[in-house]
Order: C-alpha cells, then sequence, then structure tokens
C-alpha cells in the first residue's frame, strides 16, 4: 500500500526506547541548530525547481550538465532567499546536491575561503565581493601533475618583474601542469594557484597567487593559458577536475595574495610569521571534513543498512519458526552497529575540532599563532582517521546490504565515491598520520622537558598506569583510560624507536622513514583517543545540559560500543605489556555483545534521529517508508536499456550473427 510505512519498520518505530527530537538536538548541537537545518534543508526539498532526473541514471557529461543548471538555479534561489551565513549556505546546498559536486563546490569551499585566509584586508576588499556574487568563479590550483603531497616540489613558478611590477607565472615542465584542481575543467574562470615565488633569482617557496583563467565574456581560456577536464575517475562524475599550464602568464604584484607575506614594487620580500599559515585553507578543509564527509556519509549509508535489515527477511534462526528481519542477526548487529556508533563518534569529534578550528582561527587572526602546531596535528590526525574509518565502515554497510547492495538503488556507491577521495585530497592519508606522528614526538621531548601541553596532547604529560581497571561493568571512564594508555606507549615507543636510531647513527630523515609503521601506529592510536574521549565528553556535557536520560542511556551504550569494537579490533596493542589482561579482554568481549543485544529496539530509531531526508539518501533500499520491494521494479525502469525492449545493437550484431551461425 502506497503512503503507508512497511510494517516490519514501523513495529521497529514503535519500540523506541528514547526521546528523538533530544537525541536529533544532541545530534545537531543545540535545538536552535536542529530548528535552523531543518529549515534550510526544507527550502531546498520543498522546492520542485530542484527535482531533477535520478542522478543515477545519467552519463557523465550529463551529470556535468545537470549540476551545472541545478547550480545557476541554486545561487539565483540563494540570492532572493538572503541566505547568507556559511553553515545555512552549506545546509541548503547539502540538500541540493546530496553527496554530489557543484561546479561551484572549490568556489564555495576553497576559493573563498583562501581569499579570506590568505588575502590582505585591501585584497579583500576588491575580490571578495566579486567572489561572493559570482561575478568571478575560482578553483583552488595547487597540485601538480609531478607533485600533490610535496608542496615544496611544486614546479609551477611565478616570478617577479620588477620593471613591470608583475608576476610571471610560467609551467616549465610537463609534470608542472596543474592536475586535478576541482571545476577547472569546464567550470571557473579563477584559481588561486600555488606557485614558486621567485624574486631576484631567490627562491622562496609556495606562495597562493590568483589568476584569471577564462575570459569572463566567452568562457575561453585566457591567453597563455591551457584548459581541460582530466578524464573520468573513480566516482566524482559531476565534478570537472581539470589541468592547466601557463605559458608565461603576466598577473600584476597584488595578485600575489599578502596577508601573510609580502612582495614590495621593489622586490624585497616581506615574510610570514610562520611559513607554514599559507597552507591554511587545508587546515580548515580538513577540518570540515570530519563530518561533512566521514561522518555524514557513514550515518548515511548506516541509515540505510539498518532501515533495509528490518525490511529484509531472510533464512532461519529457529528451523521452521520463518525468516527473521536480517537485523535480529548477531552477526548482521555486530557488523552494523559498530558503524553506526562510529558514526556518532565522528559527529562528536567534528564538534570538538570545529571549536578548536575557530578558537585557534581567531587567535591567528590576532597574531598570536602558538596553537598552530596543535592545530595542525589534530586535524590532521583525524582527517586521515575520520576518513579512513568512514570508507571501511561504508564498505561494510554495502556488502551488509548483500546483492542489492551492489545496485545503485541501494544509494550505498554513490554516497561512497563522493566520500572515498577524502582519504586523498586535502593530504593523502597516511602523509597526514605522519605530520600528526611529526607534532606527537615533539610533544613528548617537550614533556620530557617538563613544558606542559595543550588541549588534546596534554595526556603525554602523564604516565598512565600500567594496567587497565576495567572491570566486569565496564564504564566509559576506564575505557577512555585505556585508549590514552595505548596512544601514550605508542607515541612513546615511536619516539623511543626513533631516538634508537639517530643514537645508532643514523641521520635523523632517514631514522624517520625507518620508523614510519610506528610513527602512523602512534597517530592512529592518538587519533582514535580523541574520538573516544570525544564521545565521553559529549556525554558529560549533555548530562549536565539535563538532556533526557533516556537519550544519555541509549548514547552511552553507543559510546561503549564504540570503545569497545576499537579495543576488540586492535586487542594486540591494548593487551601489550599485560595493560590489558585476558580476564579483561573477556569482560570487553561481554561489554560489545551486551552492547549489541541492549541497541537492537533502537536501532531503527538512531538512525532516524539523523533526519536525512529520503531526496538525500536516494536509495531504494534505505527508503523512510520500508517499501523497498514496491519501488526496486520502478526504480530499474529508468535505466535507458529498458526504455525499448530489444536494443539496437540486436540488430546490427545478434541477429546477423545468429542468423550465419544457423546456415552453418
Ligand atoms: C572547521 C569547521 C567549520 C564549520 C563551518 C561550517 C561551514 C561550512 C562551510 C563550508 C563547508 C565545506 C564543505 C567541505 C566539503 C569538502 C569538499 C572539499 C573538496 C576538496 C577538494 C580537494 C582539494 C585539494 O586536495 S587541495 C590540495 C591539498 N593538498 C594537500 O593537502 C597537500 C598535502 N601536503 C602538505 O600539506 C604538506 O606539503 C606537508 C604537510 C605534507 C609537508 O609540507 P612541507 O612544506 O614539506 O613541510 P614539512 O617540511 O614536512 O614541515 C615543516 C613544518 O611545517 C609544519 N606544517 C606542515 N603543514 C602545516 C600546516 N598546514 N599548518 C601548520 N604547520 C604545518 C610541519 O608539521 C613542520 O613542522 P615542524 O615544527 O618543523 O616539525
Ligand atoms: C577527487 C580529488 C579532488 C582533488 N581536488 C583537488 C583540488 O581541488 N585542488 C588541488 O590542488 N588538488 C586536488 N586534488 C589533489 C590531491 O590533493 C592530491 O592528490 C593529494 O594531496 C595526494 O597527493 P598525490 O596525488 O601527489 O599523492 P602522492 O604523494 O603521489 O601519494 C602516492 C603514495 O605515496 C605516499 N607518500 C607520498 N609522500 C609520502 C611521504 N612523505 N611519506 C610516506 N608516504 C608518502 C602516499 O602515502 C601514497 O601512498 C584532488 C584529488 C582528488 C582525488
Amino acid at each position: 500500500m502506497a503512503g503507508t510505512v512497511n510494517p516490519d519498520l514501523q513495529a521497529e518505530r514503535d519500540r523506541i526506547s528514547f526521546e528523538q527530537e533530544a537525541l536529533t538536538n544532541a545530534i545537531d548541537g543545540t535545538p536552535e541548530k536542529t530548528e535552523k537545518r531543518r529549515k534550510y534543508a526544507n527550502l531546498a526539498l520543498n522546492d520542485p525547481d530542484f527535482d531533477m532526473t535520478s542522478y543515477n541514471f545519467l552519463s557523465r557529461s550529463e551529470k556535468y550538465g545537470a549540476a551545472v543548471e541545478k547550480t545557476v538555479k541554486m545561487i539565483k534561489k540563494i540570492g532572493k532567499l538572503g541566505i547568507t551565513d556559511p553553515t545555512d549556505l552549506y545546509i541548503y546546498r547539502s540538500h541540493i546536491f546530496p553527496n554530489e559536486s557543484t561546479s561551484f563546490t572549490l568556489h564555495a569551499d576553497m576559493f573563498i575561503p583562501t581569499l579570506m585566509g590568505q588575502a590582505s584586508p585591501k585584497q579583500q576588499s576588491k575580490w571578495l565581493p566579486k567572489a561572493l556574487t559570482l561575478q568571478i568563479i575560482g578553483t583552488y590550483a595547487q597540485t601538480e601533475l609531478g607533485h600533490g603531497t610535496f608542496i615544496r616540489g611544486l614546479e609551477t613558478t611565478a616570478t617577479y618583474d620588477e620593471k613591470t611590477e608583475e608576476f610571471v607565472i610560467h609551467s616549465p615542465t610537463r609534470t608542472s601542469l596543474k592536475w586535478w584542481p576541482g571545476n577547472l575543467g569546464k567550470s571557473t574562470n579563477h584559481a588561486i594557484v600555488m606557485a614558486q615565488l621567485i624574486v631576484k633569482g631567490q627562491n622562496y617557496g609556495p606562495h597562493p597567487f590568483i589568476v584569471q583563467i577564462r575570459s569572463l565574456e566567452n568562457h575561453m581560456p585566457q591567453p597563455g593559458v591551457t584548459l581541460g577536464d582530466i578524464g573520468p575517475k573513480f566516482g566524482y562524475d559531476a565534478n570537472d577536475n581539470g589541468f592547466m599550464q601557463f605559458d608565461h602568464v603576466r598577473i600584476p604584484r597584488e595578485n600575489m595574495l599578502m596577508k601573510h607575506s609580502r612582495v614590495e614594487p621593489d622586490g624585497t620580500y616581506i615574510k610570514a610569521k610562520n611559513s607554514k599559515l599559507t597552507y591554511g585553507t587545508m587546515v580548515f578543509v580538513r577540518s570540515v571534513l570530519i563530518r561533512d564527509v566521514a561522518a555524514l556519509s557513514l550515518a548515511q549509508c548506516a541509515t540505510i543498512a539498518i532501515r533495509y535489515s528490518c525490511v529484509r527477511r531472510q533464512s532461519e534462526i529457529k528451523p521452521g519458526a520463518g525468516e527473521p528481519k536480517v537485523m535480529d542477526y548477531r552477526a548482521q548487529q555486530a557488523k552494523l552497529f559498530p558503524q553506526l556508533a562510529t558514526a556518532y563518534a565522528f559527529l562528536f569529534v567534528a564538534q570538538e575540532m570545529e571549536n578548536i578550528y575557530f578558537s585557534v582561527n581567531s587567535e591567528i587572526d590576532r597574531g598570536e599563532i602558538d596553537r598552530l602546531p596543535e592545530l595542525h596535528g589534530l586535524s590532521s590526525a583525524l582527517k586521515a582517521f575520520t576518513t579512513d574509518w568512514a570508507v571501511v565502515g561504508m564498505e561494510i554497510c554495502r556488502r551488509s546490504c548483500g546483492g542489492h547492495g551492489f545496485s545503485h538503488c541501494s544509494g550505498i556507491p554513490k554516497i561512497y565515491v563522493n566520500a572515498l577521495p577524502g582519504v586523498t585530497y586535502e593530504g593523502e592519508n597516511t602523509v597526514m598520520y605522519l605530520q600528526a606522528a611529526r607534532y606527537l614526538v615533539k610533544c613528548v621531548n617537550m614533556a620530557k622537558r617538563g613544558d606542559q601541553l595543550p588541549g588534546s596532547v596534554a595526556f603525554l604529560n602523564k604516565k598512565p598506569a600500567p594496567k587497565s581497571s576495567i572491570t566486569e561493568d565496564v564504564n566509559m571512564v576506564d575505557l577512555v583510560e585505556a585508549y590514552r594508555a595505548r596512544a601514550y606507549y605508542l607515541v612513546h615507543m615511536a619516539s623511543f624507536e626513533l631516538d634508537r636510531e639517530i643514537k645508532n647513527g643514523m641521520a635523523s630523515y632517514d631514522a624517520w622513514n625507518e620508523c614510519a609503521v610506528a610513527l602512523v601506529m602512534a597517530a592512529k592510536a592518538y587519533g582514535h583517543y580523541v574520538v573516544v574521549e570525544a564521545f565521553a565528553k559529549k556525554l558529560e556535557t549533555l548530562t549536565n545540559n539535563q538532556v533526557p536520560a533516556s537519550v544519555i542511556g541509549v548514547l552511552t551504550l553507543l559510546g561503549k560500543l564504540y570503545a569497545l569494537h576499537g579495543i576488540l579490533e586492535n586487542s594486540g596493542d591494548f593487551m601489550s605489556e599485560n595493560y590489558l589482561s585476558k580476564q579483561q579482554k573477556s569482560f570487553i568481549y561481554n561489554g560489545f555483545l551486551y552492547a549489541l543485544k541492549s541497541l537492537r529496539p533502537d536501532a531503527v530509531g538512531l538512525v532516524d534521529a539523523f533526519e536525512f531526508p529520503d531526496k538525500v539518501l536516494d536509495s531504494v533500499l534505505g527508503r523512510y517508508d520500508g517499501r523497498v520491494y514496491e519501488n526496486m521494479l520502478e526504480w530499474a525502469m529508468k535505466d535507458e536499456l529498458n526504455k525499448t525492449q530489444v536494443h539496437e545493437s540486436y540488430f546490427k550484431h545478434i541477429r546477423p550473427f545468429v542468423k550465419q551461425a544457423s546456415k552453418l
């Protein structure tokens, strides 16, 4: 029956044990934030102008075209509606482009943030109004064919010509072609170009420059600029990731973004307080990705897989007793509930990262840069840790949907391929772990000197107890302490290995490479500890804010499940040096099973609380009404192959072949 909810799913909703609205508020941050999200989501969802052909049935070129059309419509609407706040804009946009790129994604997420973070006030007053009103549309062009990770190895040059007070932007080699920048291939007319600054023959390293790359009249490349799309990718179809080559393109001196460092007309170079301030946009995006790519993508996949698992019936538990919902198989719960708990954990740690980002950023704006290393270390570790686990979790959700998980009708492939590059862009994850480790090792040395370490690394100041105090009745405090101990020991171990190699005569750079395995393990353990601790802190805050006990109860179970699952998956770490005894390991295992069992009745409520609209999930399996089977055929019939009963290739190839074969 159309319009009614599948009774199997309704039964799940009828037995939820907690106050769902209060949980939704906790996920959003506050009731006011929930209200705001719903307001801007509904503005997008209820607008018939954005009801377009399903993304799944379009070719790449059609996807690109549809994205351009929708983007322009969206921009006009934003103007009409007067939406200006970045968060409101983001909510509105992500309900029009769920798990897709707009044609102006890089403009909004990197070009404008770079102008805000890297341009001087005078430059901002020139460029920002144009960028905000889309008179110019930009991208962030840093990566080259030959170098993405090693920014100091970029080959594009910006050579200062004092006579004309211009920079000459040039791509001296094939490997210096800019390669990958989003929306560069077809959409944008300006770019922030990261290039080696050369003044009076001296190279001052990579700096950002704003360059017009296409005509504002006919969109043709500017003289000296060669442009194109880099071709099909693993996903990200609607995004025209592009390439760009410069042949001695001249730009005015004022087009170097000069908030942190400057070149005076006479060629005098004034350096930044910290040269890494130039990398600020990356730190911003890394901080944002934790929520917007890692947490939300995983939460969406968990929603789909859990709802579907409550509709799907298969096999038997008790012989002859009928087919149960697949959600009732303990093995299915063991796959999906940790993903659900991880999504919650990542959402909570993202809230903490957001607070730290804004607080350090305002310090930086006041000229105080002391906390920049912590911001970089923490955002690098969390970006890598959360995107790594999110894509693993999404794949588990996909498999949990059986065969239908492989179909685009599940919605999971689209979410997955949109999130997947998050492990590579904005800093390849191994590289990011190593950046975090670099900071952690420094912190160990500072702690040894007696310095008090800040925020997320303060744990290195105090040696943990040699044995865990986990008991049969596992609690969050002991779990956090276990993660703290693991991070402490792994960071110290990596630091010890490094010191040992250096003492044995190895050059520090070789020692770093030799110890990379230990260093990556240390950074992962740090990220894991920060996430578990953030969950515990969130529980504390919610308790202090008198959030209903039912919500605290179910979230505590989820928090424990997240932490227990992580211990079971990494038990070698936790059991080394007998930190955790065999008996304690059995407490962990039992606690995990108990949490699975206890969470089962609330599984659907816990995913419903995310409030992902059907249009965002774009999933037949994860529909709110659970009417999966009624809609699968209708969905499949949209495929081009089903537009005709007999495909033209039959007449072209099969029929002549069969006719000929039958004559033999
Ligand atoms: C925050 C929450 C806000 C919420 C607001 C809501 C509003 C919503 C608005 C917008 C929503 C946006 C939604 C986002 C959706 C995402 C879509 C994004 C699309 C992304 C498309 C992709 C773009 C890209 O990929 S751009 C290219 C990115 N490239 C990279 O990341 C390259 C990686 N490489 C590097 O970063 C570096 O080269 C390096 C770190 C690997 C090494 O650098 P190097 O110069 O070699 O430095 P090194 O010698 O190793 O180190 C020297 C010292 O500098 C320190 N350091 C390095 N980097 C930094 C840094 N960034 N900051 C500070 N310090 C740094 C390093 O640790 C060393 O320190 P030491 O003390 O000497 O040891
Ligand atoms: C979808 C997508 C969108 C993108 N959008 C943009 C964009 O808009 N603008 C832009 O400028 N760029 C963009 N990029 C590029 C992206 O930022 C880079 O691909 C990324 O930073 C990784 O760099 P790389 O490709 O050079 O990888 P590489 O560095 O070549 O990595 C290859 C391997 O080498 C390893 N490795 C490299 N260095 C080290 C090291 N020091 N220690 C240990 N291991 C190492 C890595 O871990 C990895 O396993 C995008 C990429 C993708 C996939």
